[in-house]
């Protein structure tokens, strides 16, 4: 791929993202008996954060209507609660889900990615790494309750999780559709793949774009449980109360020696996978694409 757009990358959103966005978490931390603990709802606009009634459990939930796209905003907050929850050792482990009905989440905001100029593609293109990094290297037990959709950056961040369970509903779907769009999927997102469903049948996955309905999903191992749709986060409340009973310390450890010689891939060349990205969707046969693609979801209503 030719690297031809040179640009700036801003670092100020994600190196010190408390410096753009209110904190609304109130309530976040209350000081009993000289210890700290959490007790109530917490989180921000488009990412809600509760403790479950589980000890060491939160849900995580996305509300970000009508899709849950992947804004800056949303990748912004999403890792803002992530990394708070990760320093309240209170805390062990995460189920992530949606507040949109049907949709877990429709991936990369296309708005981000379409019409914009390069200074705004690399700071969007620099959030989507870093909740790939955060979420793919987190410490923290992830479970994906997936109540819906689950296309593009929607898998890759249920990928990132330690476990899937699905809504067993076949008005859902879930995968890489890059290619249906004219986009590839970068490395990082075929890596994460590959290490879910293996090679081979990530490669079909890819070129095609598949789109996995539930019971092909769990058939090549995308998503680890089916249950019914009322089912999905008390389910994977369940399977993670199933993980508590693991010491931290030895799954931990073990969860990084799985992960990071894939993590260290992206971590090794981030400006590098930046600038790719930059140049590629600069492209004006790329950004007709886009636009193709977008007005068609848009003209669905019509
Ligand atoms: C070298 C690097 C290359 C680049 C690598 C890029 C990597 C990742 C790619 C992505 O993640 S791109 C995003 C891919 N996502 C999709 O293909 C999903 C598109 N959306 C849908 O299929 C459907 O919307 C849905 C999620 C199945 C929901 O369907 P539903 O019928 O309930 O809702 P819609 O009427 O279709 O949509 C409502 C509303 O939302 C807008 N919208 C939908 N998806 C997106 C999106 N991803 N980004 C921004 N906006 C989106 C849709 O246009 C509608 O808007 P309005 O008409 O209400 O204005």
């Amino acid at each position: 791929m030719a690297l031809t757009a040179v640009v700036r990358i801003p670092t100020r959103a994600l190196l010190r993202p408390w410096a753009r966005l209110r904190d609304s978490a109130l309530g976040w931390m209350e000081p009993v008996g000289g210890v700290e603990v959490s007790t109530q709802r917490f989180g921000s606009q488009r990412v809600l954060v509760e403790p479950a009634s589980a000890a060491g459990v939160a849900v995580m939930t996305f509300k970000n209507p009508p899709v849950n796209s992947l804004s800056l905003e949303l990748l912004t907050e999403l890792v803002i609660n992530l990394e708070k929850l990760e320093n309240d050792k209170t805390f062990r482990g995460v189920v992530l889900t949606s507040d949109c009905p049907g949709i877990f989440s429709a991936g990369l905001d296309l708005t981000e990615i379409c019409g914009r100029n390069p200074a705004h593609y690399a700071e969007y293109w620099k959030a989507v790494q870093e909740m790939w990094l955060r979420l793919y290297l987190s410490n923290l037990m992830l479970v994906a309750a997936i109540n819906g959709a689950c296309p593009a950056g929607g898998c890759l961040m249920s990928l990132t999780c330690d476990y899937r369970v699905m809504a067993d509903n076949p008005k859902y779907a879930i995968g890489l559709n890059e290619t249906l769009l004219g986009i590839v999927a970068p490395f990082w997102f075929k890596d994460t793949l590959v290490n879910t469903i293996g090679h081979r049948a990530s490669e079909r996955a890819l070129q095609l774009g598949l789109l996995f309905p539930p019971t092909e999903a769990l058939q090549v191992g995308m998503v680890d449980r089916l249950v019914p749709e009322d089912q999905v986060q008390s389910t994977a409340l369940s399977v993670l109360a199933q993980w508590m009973a693991i010491p931290d310390h030895a799954r931990q450890l073990t969860k990084n020696m799985m992960r990071k010689p894939t993590a260290d891939g992206l971590l090794k060349k981030r400006d590098e996978d930046i600038q790719n990205f930059v140049s590629f969707i600069s492209r004006d046969s790329i950004q007709k694409s886009l636009q193709m693609y977008l007005a068609k979801l848009r003209q669905k209503k019509g």
